[in-house]
């Protein structure tokens, strides 16, 4: 079955779009990307949506209006790849609250499927975390049983590690990819990836630049080791999983509150960004403390693999492990994420559940995602 992935992370640097031919059964499915496609945001719909994230407040005039240009930029990108069978979009993050013992969790993604199924005339399956959070889960990260069906290996322990906005680790212990995947396959939000990164390069380069290149800014720093240990002391990472986060942990606020820190040290402005880097490095490493052992390989994916400087701060906290990208395995590092959803719609599609009880902590296991299909045409 030929499927478009549709993806904006938390970075919020663009539409990835992957036209993908997806075929198997459950865990047995294998996919061959055929084409691949980012459609940058324009700046004006990127500064919505970053305010947004921030918590500005909006009236429902202008929500319906981002709700509409998220939909409508979505089905472009989706436009731009030619046909497929079914289109799954994972929208746009504008809102998540991780579930408490108190409050069950919320999560918001932009850019309606109905929309997009009618721009595009086809088939399309959104809001893949709606189902997971009803049913007390974190509905995030929704990645790691694609993540086994895909990148598993017979013989060796792997971690898989996306390092986009935030950062997420898959655990995948040795299978030969038939049967039943391992029960022991977790995965859970790591804590930032380059959200504060990315904060910090646009505050000192007045805007003008939104992410450090190959980290070689941080690169003519030193990281303080005093404030990563005093950064990792926080709550979130001492909390066990299942976990998620986002921009409302991770956003501007806490940027600042680390800058003044800094500031009070007399860090410069690169010691700072290769503080940031570190940590966002330890932050990694530290979760893998938590895992059953470490493993043999790390494949890395998302844009902070292409950070020269965040993989050797991570090597150098994990010095036995063989840092990779998930490209070593067959599956580009760079449209990972617009892949994984082709593989979540056409779960959905097939009434297949997506989601994995010992990574969300939902109850039960769940068909992910709601199907609005064109016209008159049925649903399978
Ligand atoms: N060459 C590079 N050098 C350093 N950093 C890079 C490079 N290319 C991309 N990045 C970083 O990767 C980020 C984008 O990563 P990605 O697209 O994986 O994030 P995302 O999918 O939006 O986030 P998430 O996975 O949290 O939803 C950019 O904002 C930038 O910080
Ligand atoms: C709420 C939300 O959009 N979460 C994202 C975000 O970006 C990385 C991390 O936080 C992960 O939990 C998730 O995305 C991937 C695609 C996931 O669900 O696996």
């Amino acid at each position: 079955m030929k499927v478009i992935g549709l993806m904006s992370g938390t970075s919020v640097d663009g539409i990835d779009a992957a036209l993908v031919e997806v075929t198997g059964k459950g865990y047995g499915v294998k996919v061959e990307l055929l084409a691949a496609h980012t459609a940058d945001y324009s700046p004006s719909l990127r500064d919505r949506i970053l305010a947004v994230c921030a918590n500005k407040p909006l009236a429902m005039a202008d929500i319906a209006g981002m709700d509409d240009d998220i939909a409508i930029a979505f089905a472009n990108a989706a436009n731009h790849l030619g046909t497929a069978e079914l289109i799954a979009s994972h929208g746009q993050t504008v809102y998540h609250r991780p579930p408490t013992a108190q409050q069950m969790g919320y999560s918001w993604q932009m850019g309606r499927g109905e929309l997009i199924a009618e721009l595009t005339q086809t088939p399309t399956i959104s809001n893949f975390r709606a189902a997971d959070i009803a049913a007390g889960g974190q509905g995030a990260p929704l990645v790691p049983p694609v993540d086994a069906s895909l990148l598993s290996h017979a013989q060796h322990h792997r971690c898989v590690q996306n390092i986009g906005g935030i950062g997420n680790l898959t655990y995948l212990p040795p299978w030969d990819r038939a049967g039943p995947p391992p029960a022991a396959i977790v995965g859970w939000d790591t804590g930032p990836g380059n959200a504060l990164i990315d904060w910090a390069v646009s505050l000192f380069s007045d805007g003008n630049l939104t992410y450090d290149h190959n980290g070689d800014w941080a690169a003519q720093g030193h990281p303080c080791q005093r404030l990563i240990d005093q950064w990792l002391a926080q709550s979130f990472f001492r909390q066990p999983p299942p976990k998620s986060t986002g921009r409302e942990l991770f956003g501007a606020d806490y940027g600042q509150r680390c800058w003044q820190e800094a500031q009070a040290l007399d860090l410069s402005q690169a010691d700072f960004l290769s503080t940031l880097t570190a940590f966002t490095a330890a932050t990694i490493a530290d979760s893998y403390q938590q895992l059953p052992c470490l493993p043999d390989e790390v494949l890395l994916c998302g844009g902070g693999s292409q950070n020269g400087y965040l993989r050797s701060q991570l090597q150098l906290r994990l010095p036995s492990v063989n840092l990779m990208t998930t490209d070593d395995a067959g599956i580009s590092s760079s449209h990972k994420e617009a892949i994984a959803f082709t593989v979540l719609g056409y779960w959905r599609w097939h009434q297949h559940p997506g989601n994995i009880l010992a990574v969300t902590g939902a109850r039960q296991p769940c068909l992910l995602g709601n199907i609005y299909t064109v016209g008159d045409s049925v649903n399978d």
